[in-house]
């Protein structure tokens, strides 16, 4: 099976890395200054207990390959999807898989509009990770991927599970989706304002009961949308916390890189269903408002 990665970022390079070190064929298509790096020395992934080369993984600022592949890893941004999606439209053979591994609701359903021939579904992302430096990826935990159960039966599931990524499949997606959009709601935003580590944020004494609020908020808006996120998330928002405890979230990564960030799919998503449904979202809106005033340039 040949893998292509279209987003060679820091999700991209560090599950096609995963792969290519389990032996399988990888190609991360992403851009120049991380492409030339990976092909002069291999991907550099770097972790707390040390770094390694990934050698066996080829990599391409063009889109031809994607001619061969048998399986697409689609990593980019979601602000990007809209393109990516042309790109795989024009280029894709009809039936090869795509996988979405974008965080928020409404990728996986744009690539699939735009993908009538492929089968897409989404994988829900739980690994922190960051670009270090061109063609270097840093992990600093978490190497799972969600998927819905119905790709128990797909090839790309043997690829996916014969490779150090943890695989978990759930029979209510929709639910685990709307799991993960919540914990992106409850951390990225907090994450990017204070530009803080979650460990540096579990110090934080008053952290525990705002978090419950926020969370409390997030329910209730995914309530109105008919959706039981179960009744664990607080805990499960302070575990990944812990276990990701050097992590500052994508959000932090991209206004620190002075990237427009996805705040739109997350806060900006749950007060838009909070107003269709009638539900307030005051906590989410000043989370918002606020990554809104720092992603604007100041005069
Ligand atoms: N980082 C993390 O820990 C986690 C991230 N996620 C989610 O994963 C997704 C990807 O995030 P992340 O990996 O952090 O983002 P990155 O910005 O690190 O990676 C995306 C990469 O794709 C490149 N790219 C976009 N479009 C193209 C294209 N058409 N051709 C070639 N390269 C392209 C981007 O280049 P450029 O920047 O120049 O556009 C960038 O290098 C997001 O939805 C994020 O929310 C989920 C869980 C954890
Ligand atoms: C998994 C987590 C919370 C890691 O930081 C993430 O999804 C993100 O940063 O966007």
């Amino acid at each position: 099976m040949n893998t292509v990665v279209l987003g060679a970022g820091a999700v991209g390079c560090f599950f096609g890395g995963l792969l290519a070190e389990a032996g399988h064929s990888v190609t991360l298509i992403g851009r120049a200054v991380h492409v030339e790096r990976i092909q002069a020395e291999g991907l550099r992934i770097e972790t707390a207990s040390g770094r390694r080369w990934v050698r066996d993984i080829a990599a391409s600022t063009g889109l031809e390959c994607l001619k061969g592949a048998s399986l697409v890893l689609c990593c980019t941004k979601s602000a990007q999807i809209d393109e990516a999606a042309q790109f795989l439209g024009a280029r894709l053979n009809a039936h090869v898989p795509v996988l979405s591994l974008q965080n928020g609701l409404t990728s996986a359903e744009r690539l699939r509009k735009a993908l009538p021939n492929n089968p897409v579904w989404p994988a829900l992302v739980y690994a922190a990770v960051g670009m270090n430096e061109p063609g270097v990826v840093a992990h600093r935990g978490g190497q799972r991927l969600c998927l819905d159960a119905r790709c128990r039966i797909e090839p790309f599931f043997n690829v996916l599970s014969d490779s150090a990524i943890e695989c978990q499949l759930y029979a209510d997606m929709e639910a685990m989706r709307w799991h993960k959009l919540l914990v992106n709601c409850a951390l990225n935003a907090l994450s990017a304002i204070s530009q803080s580590t979650y460990g540096a944020l579990l110090e934080v004494p008053a952290l525990k009961t705002w978090l419950g609020e926020l969370i409390r908020e997030c329910v209730e808006v995914a309530r109105a949308c008919g959706i039981e996120v179960g009744a664990t998330l607080e805990h499960d928002v302070l575990e990944l916390m812990q276990a990701m405890a050097h992590q500052r979230s994508s959000t932090a990564q991209d206004l620190a890189r002075g990237r427009p960030t996805e705040i739109d799919e997350f806060n900006g998503f749950l007060m838009q269903k909070g107003r269709e449904h009638g539900v307030l979202t005051p906590i989410n809106t000043t989370l918002y408002t606020l990554i809104k005033a720092l992603e604007t340039p100041s005069a």
